[in-house]
């Protein structure tokens, strides 16, 4: 689309205005905040033959505006109508109205000042949408039109959304209670003397070095910094252990650094030793005792696994994402697929995805752009072996960590595997919208994060269906297969 247009005045009443955007041309903003549910607009439609389209209409350039109306015409949108631009992401559903032979355009969320209002074309794109998700490009899809519908929230399916609606709509900072939430999460923490009991066995060797002199702690702190031997792992420990007159100071993880330390010449230390230091923090008085024996634990009697507060944009956020989940199973499934479907959005904490994205594939600090957001997980992601990494450098502690802090969303409920594997990836909550009895790893036939033993807990939620229109029909697949 040229962008060497201007955008005329237009103002409608629910303050909509035409803007340009390079790459798709002339669109539709809005001028204010929108609520949800907001018609914004009706466009009457002009109809003709599908003949008369094919014989001229689809050679004009009438064929980026025209698409199929129910009685087998083809349709042109006046008004507004025509200038909504594509989006996966669209804030604007859109329904025909045969009777009065127009199209009513309403949000299906809540429109920021400024904001593009888009809707949802279909499947079978034309042009390459300039905002498309690399991790969600179609490929081969069936051809449905321009304003295949997919958008389109009928009455019935609004009134199911109603309660959602009325949820999402407000202040994003605002507090959700729990029993208001599209969904129920699974309580997964254990008890404190499960946690307790798991602590005392968990142990783990680390190179520590006796410190005669005290202004070496502060040079050494600062050359373990400069070797990148810096381990955030270790915040569950103090840094210096006093005990009987001799100051000890910790260095790292063997299992980082496996050959003895060498330490600056200059210092004229003594050498470094391995010792055994606990593993977590201490959740309770009793066991910050203990693990202080060993050496001086943190005190942290947090609820690690409790489930932390929702905020309206973060549900927001969640619905936005499970609707993509069913919208792709939908689309795979009409391609003779099963329709199950996992997505990782961006993380609404946006501190976490550069973690995360850091540890999974490290890349320049301003490289922004090469940071998508991460794929469907595949299978259990091993530590390279030294044969299989030979030539490479050893992986840094945590790097085949791939989901750490990250939130996936999933049609089905994960399998055993899967849900054994989601522990491994360090996934951090997960989200899933048909619950498999059989099959299922997060409480149907087991529930994997909550085992004891385990070296990492992730949160379950179910999605409840129809919260927020967000339906199963045509997901459900056989009670027994792996999801
Ligand atoms: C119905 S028109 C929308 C209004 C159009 N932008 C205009 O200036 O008249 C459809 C055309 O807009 C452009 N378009 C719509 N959504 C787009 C997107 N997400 N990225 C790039 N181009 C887009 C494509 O050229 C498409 O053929």
């Amino acid at each position: 689309m040229s962008t060497k247009i201007h955008a005329p005045d237009h103002l409608n009443r629910t303050g909509c205005r035409i803007g340009i955007t390079e790459g798709k041309g002339r669109g539709v903003y809005a001028v204010q905040q929108i609520p949800v549910r907001t018609v914004i607009e009706i466009s009457p439609v002009l109809l003709f033959a599908k003949d008369e389209y094919a014989q001229h209409g689809k050679h004009t350039v009438l064929d980026h505006y025209t698409f199929n109306w129910p009685d087998g015409r083809m349709a042109l949108a006046l008004g507004l109508g025509s200038l909504f631009n594509h989006s996966d992401n669209p804030n604007v559903s859109f329904s025909l109205d045969t009777e009065t032979e127009s199209i009513r355009y309403t949000t299906s969320r809540i429109v920021s000042p400024g904001e593009e209002l888009c809707i949802f074309y279909g499947h079978k794109l034309w042009f390459d949408p300039v905002d498309a998700k690399p991790s969600l490009a179609y490929s081969d899809e069936p051809e449905d039109g321009w304003g295949g519908l997919s958008g389109v929230l009928d009455d019935d399916n609004l009134a199911k959304a109603e309660e959602t609606w009325d949820l999402l709509e407000g202040d994003p900072n605002d507090i959700i209670p729990e029993e208001k939430l599209p969904f129920v999460r699974s309580k997964i923490a254990p008890d404190d003397n499960e946690e307790e009991e798991l602590d005392a066995v968990k142990l783990q060797d680390v190179w520590v070095v006796d410190i005669s002199d005290q202004r070496h702690i502060s040079i050494l702190l600062k050359w373990l910094r400069q070797s990148g031997l810096e381990d955030p792992s270790l915040s569950h420990l103090k840094r210096i252990r006093k005990q009987d007159g001799v100051a000890t100071l910790l260095l790292a993880y063997t299992s980082s650094c496996p050959s003895a330390l060498e330490l600056p010449e200059e210092l004229s230390c003594s050498s470094p030793y391995t010792t055994k230091v606990p593993r977590y923090a201490a959740l309770t008085q009793n066991s910050l005792q203990l693990k202080s024996t060993l050496w001086p634990t943190i005190y942290a009697p947090r609820k690690k696994y409790e489930p932390e507060p929702w905020s309206r944009g973060k549900v927001r956020w969640a619905w936005e994402a499970m609707r993509i989940v069913v919208r792709e199973a939908k689309r795979v499934k009409s391609d003779g697929e099963l329709p199950i479907i996992a997505y990782v959005p961006e993380p609404y904490d946006d501190e976490m995805r550069r973690v995360a994205e850091y540890r999974a594939n490290p890349v320049p600090e301003n490289d922004t752009d090469s940071r998508t957001p991460l794929p469907i997980p595949t299978p259990p992601i091993c530590v390279a072996s030294d044969e299989t990494l030979s030539g490479q450098e050893t992986p840094r502690n945590g790097s085949h960590y791939l989901l750490t802090g990250l939130t996936l969303f999933m049609t089905h409920e994960p399998c055993i595997m899967c849900s054994m594997a989601l522990l491994h990836s360090r996934v951090k909550e997960i989200f899933y919208l048909i619950p498999m009895k059989k099959t299922g790893g997060c409480g149907g036939a087991a529930c994997i994060p909550r085992l004891q033993g385990v070296n990492h807990r992730y949160g379950i939620s179910s999605w409840n269906i129809g919260g927020g229109g967000i339906d199963t029909d045509r997901l459900e697949i056989s009670e027994g297969l792996n999801a």
